[in-house]
């Protein structure tokens, strides 16, 4: 790759940037393609191939080469989370502000969609631990929605909210995450589409945009709470200027994070404040361009969100009955229903949720059970792939690698089951999800809206 390949003065804004190389950074772009790494959930221990670890991330690891993850079950069981390297410091960042996890946090991820880092934090979390993901964006919320179903986990509530509409809910979370929308320059080696987008222009329209996310969230932080903040851009205007700005502006210090040198990120201060910054560089690290910081809140915002539980929504008992029977741990769920759909979030989570649904638009919260046809619960999708499921009395039914392609295309299922009624379909022991077995066939309930579509023209494909 020359020079001249990249957008018109974007090396000369980047010539003053702490740590920026040129020939590096050119030399990086040109040589080397970008690498594949994966996240192994760690709540679904599987048998997936990996190389070296993430340096910075104990569930992280590069693969040697790219494999086709749509033909790989494991991947539709959400085993792994396919995500690039240098986005995976946020759980070093965490590990770092939360070296033990006695008292449950509250954590929100404002910019979420797709959920790479949802997932990420939700892995570090317990179900104590409540996890807030929004995504502003209506289309990009569904995409949020299926990887948080696919990690499996029940403390998970997902928004669709403009950030401004946190900002009722004062001193709520211990810690937010805000992986900004930004001018996107560090994915230029692995979307080199996004160079024709990039522009100075731009940069400063991402910065403004910037500020304006992070004055709606903080009165949502509490009291010495943690800011995470990150962007893909190298621009200093969405980076160490926005440090400067936050430390400025609100009662904010700065988090210092422990990095080894061998790691080769580069530590930043911000000009006037001397925040601390954290800058990833292709060719520097084994990784695509990310900035990241952590900020901690020395005050409590004003005004108070009101914490009182709703009335008591009168759930029928039979249903429960039928509910609870898939169930593992039933006792520890909040079970309570959106129209006719039966949902379970941890116990823990009840006053958070009714606080959150009076302020904001959920779409997601803890794992949807079903609903009730006749005497009959038609399971969920969701279910099958949660962690809460109890697999000793459901019924389970093992497929083959081809197999679970005809299940994950939705069609027929070439295989003979003596067993009767609804039965998780696994592959290795991980559940992919539903099928109903009749004496004579197999009716298919993945759900048409993520099923392969592709056709294969041999089995195994060629990645
Ligand atoms: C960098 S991406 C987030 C990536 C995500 N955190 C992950 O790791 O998969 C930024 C997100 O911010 C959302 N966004 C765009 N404009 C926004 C705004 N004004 N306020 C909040 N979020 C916004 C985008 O839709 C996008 O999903």
């Amino acid at each position: 790759m020359e020079k001249n390949i990249f957008p018109p003065h974007f090396l000369d804004s980047l010539a003053s940037e702490q740590g920026f190389e040129i020939q590096t950074f050119v030399d990086a772009h040109a040589n080397e393609s970008s690498l594949t790494s994966i996240r192994l959930n760690p709540f679904k221990p599987s048998e997936t191939k990996t190389g070296q670890q993430v340096p910075w991330c104990t569930d992280g690891f590069y693969l040697d080469s790219r494999p086709s993850f749509t033909y790989d079950p494991l991947f539709h069981a959400g085993c792994y989370y396919v995500q690039e390297a240098s986005s995976m410091f946020i759980d070093h960042i965490l590990n770092t502000i939360r070296p033990n996890k006695d008292e449950p946090i509250k954590v929100l991820d404002l910019c979420a969609a797709p959920g790479g880092k949802s997932t990420l934090l939700n892995s570090a979390l317990q179900n104590s631990d409540l996890l807030v993901a929004n995504e502003i964006i209506k289309t990009r919320v569904p995409i949020l929605t299926d990887n948080l179903s696919r990690w499996g986990t029940s403390n998970v509530i997902v928004t669709s909210n403009d950030p401004r509409d946190y900002s009722s809910l004062k001193n709520f979370f211990d810690v937010v995450l805000v992986d900004a929308p930004c001018s996107g320059s560090g994915m230029f080696r692995k979307d080199p589409d996004a160079m024709s987008e990039w522009s100075e222009a731009n940069v400063n329209l991402c910065h403004q945009r910037q500020e304006r996310i992070l004055a709606d969230i903080y009165p949502a932080l509490t009291e010495d709470g943690y800011l995470i903040y990150s962007t893909c851009s190298y621009s200093h205007q969405e980076n160490e200027d926005i440090l400067d700005w936050l430390c400025t502006t609100f009662k904010l210090e700065t988090v210092r994070i422990p990095i080894y040198k061998e790691w080769g990120i580069v530590e930043t201060q911000s000009p006037n404040q001397k925040a601390w910054g954290y800058r990833f560089y292709p060719g520097k690290v084994q990784g695509e361009g990310l900035f990241a910081a952590c900020l901690r809140k020395r005050e409590s915002s004003t005004g108070q969100s009101n914490y009182k539980n709703n009335a008591q929504q009168k759930l029928p008992a039979k249903e429960m009955d039928q509910v609870n029977s898939y169930l593992e741990n039933p006792d520890s769920f909040y079970l309570f229903k959106v129209a006719e759909d039966w949902l379970a979030i941890n116990r823990e989570h009840k006053e958070s949720l009714n606080l959150l649904h009076r302020h904001l638009y959920i779409k997601k919260s803890g794992v949807r059970i079903g609903k009730l046809a006749g005497k009959d619960l038609v399971p969920d999708h969701e279910l099958a792939l949660s962690l809460l499921i109890n697999k000793a009395t459901v019924l389970s039914t093992p497929l083959n690698k081809e197999q679970v392609i005809q299940y994950l295309r939705r069609d027929n299922i070439d295989i003979a089951v003596n067993d009767k009624g609804w039965s998780l379909m696994t592959y290795e022991g991980h559940a992919l999800g539903w099928a109903k077995l009749l004496p004579n066939r197999i009716n298919n309930y993945y759900p048409k809206e993520i099923r392969i579509m592709s056709t294969l023209t041999s089995y195994p494909p060629t990645p």
